[in-house]
């Protein structure tokens, strides 16, 4: 193949109304505000990638202010520097560039969607996929009453999700997920805590054990292994790290001291296809579980989200639903539809899903074009 020289880059900032407020712990969502990153090539080829970082610094340090800072000013700077022989130099690139991982992630995801489609090839062909078909799990924010919350999981269970991931925090967890579990007693049910917790909470935390969780997602401090470590001795439901895992070292210090049980991987958090597909291959190396956490990305985020979670160590449904679940209409067609609890990968090259843009203009309020 030859070398990717990338003539420009498009930032299309996006506004989009969520259906239904999403909320967690740490905040309620009523809107996405993120960037569409087009790379284009001197062939003229456009790759597309998103950002995914929150307007405000609560899940890690990033925001959508800091993502559109650090991709113009020193990130697209670096990838307009040289010729980019595989994609998988982007991230070696940009280490030059603390942190900041979701700016890289969607600049380098993009990389990734124009590499595939010049050779002619799906993402998750490129990135060395397996599975034609991804098994999709659906993330209910909190409800206003437990009645609600019963009545969208039945809904969601119709709909053939695999699993249902449930929001907890002190005082709203025990007696919730007992209701959940009495009406729906084999359904596989997983909880996101967003680090609501601390270990003085550790004989609460041990009375989730009756409910046959699949896991208990992030429980304690956003950047600890050693007290999840401590808990994860006492419990028996596996414990998922989400915010605690940024780079592949994150998941090295993660497994070596017992901090968890499995791993959600989201190329944004982590960084990128690369860092991801390092980190799958250690979890894969030491049978650790993954699977891909969600960002309510639309089409373009979830598109990438779906091509890495072709890869073989992927063994628990995602947070990938469909795309109707976030939006009354997602910017790209076809769009990301559930069937039966899967989602069946397109075969086209990249991403596999077009933008669709008027849509895509429609909810764009800002356009910087980088040469
Ligand atoms: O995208 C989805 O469907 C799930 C989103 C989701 O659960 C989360 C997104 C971002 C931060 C958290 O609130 C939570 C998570 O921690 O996974
Ligand atoms: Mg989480």
């Amino acid at each position: 193949m030859t070398a990717i020289n990338v003539k420009q880059v498009i930032l299309h900032r996006m506004l989009m109304l969520l259906k239904q407020p999403f909320e967690t712990n740490l905040g309620t969502f009523q809107q996405k505000d993120f960037f569409i990153v087009e790379v284009i090539d001197k062939e003229g080829n456009s790759g597309y990638g998103e950002t995914v970082a929150f307007p405000s610094p609560w899940y890690t340090e990033e925001t959508v202010e800091t993502n559109w800072h650090v991709m113009e000013d020193f990130l697209i700077p670096l990838l307009m520097e040289s010729p980019i022989e595989h994609p998988d130099e982007v991230s070696g690139r940009f280490k030059v560039i603390r942190r900041n991982n979701m700016a890289k992630a969607a600049l380098e995801g993009a990389v990734w969607d124009l590499y595939a489609k010049r050779e002619g090839i799906s993402l998750s062909e490129a990135i060395g996929g397996t599975k034609k078909a991804v098994d999709v799990g659906v993330a209910i924010g909190i409800q206003s009453s437990t009645t609600e919350l019963l009545e969208l999981i039945e809904q969601y269970t119709q709909q053939g999700y695999k699993r249902v991931k449930l929001k907890i925090k002190p005082g709203h967890d025990l007696e919730v997920l007992r209701e959940v579990r009495k009406q729906f007693p084999t359904l596989p049910i997983m909880a996101d805590a967003n680090s609501a917790y601390t270990l003085a909470d550790l004989e609460h935390l041990k009375k989730l054990d009756e409910l046959d969780l699949m896991m208990i997602e992030q429980p304690l401090q956003h950047d600890d292994f050693i007290d999840h470590a401590t808990l994860q001795k006492e419990l028996n439901t596996p414990i998922c790290l989400d915010e605690s895992i940024h780079t592949y070292s994150d998941a090295k210090t993660a497994i070596a001291l017992g901090s968890c049980k499995i791993i959600s991987i989201k190329p944004g958090r982590v960084g990128g296809i690369t860092e991801a597909k390092k980190i799958h291959d250690l979890c894969a190396k030491h049978d650790i579980p993954v699977w891909c956490g969600g960002m309510l990305e639309a089409g373009v985020g979830r598109a990438h989200s779906l091509a890495i979670a072709t890869l073989p160590q992927f063994t628990l449904p995602g947070d990938t639903a469909a795309s109707a679940n976030y939006w009354a209409s997602d910017i790209i067609t076809p769009e990301v539809t559930v069937d039966n609890g899967q989602v069946i990968l397109p075969e086209e090259p990249g991403i596999g899903y077009q933008i669709n843009w008027t849509l895509l203009e429609a909810f764009r309020i800002d356009k910087m074009v980088v040469n």
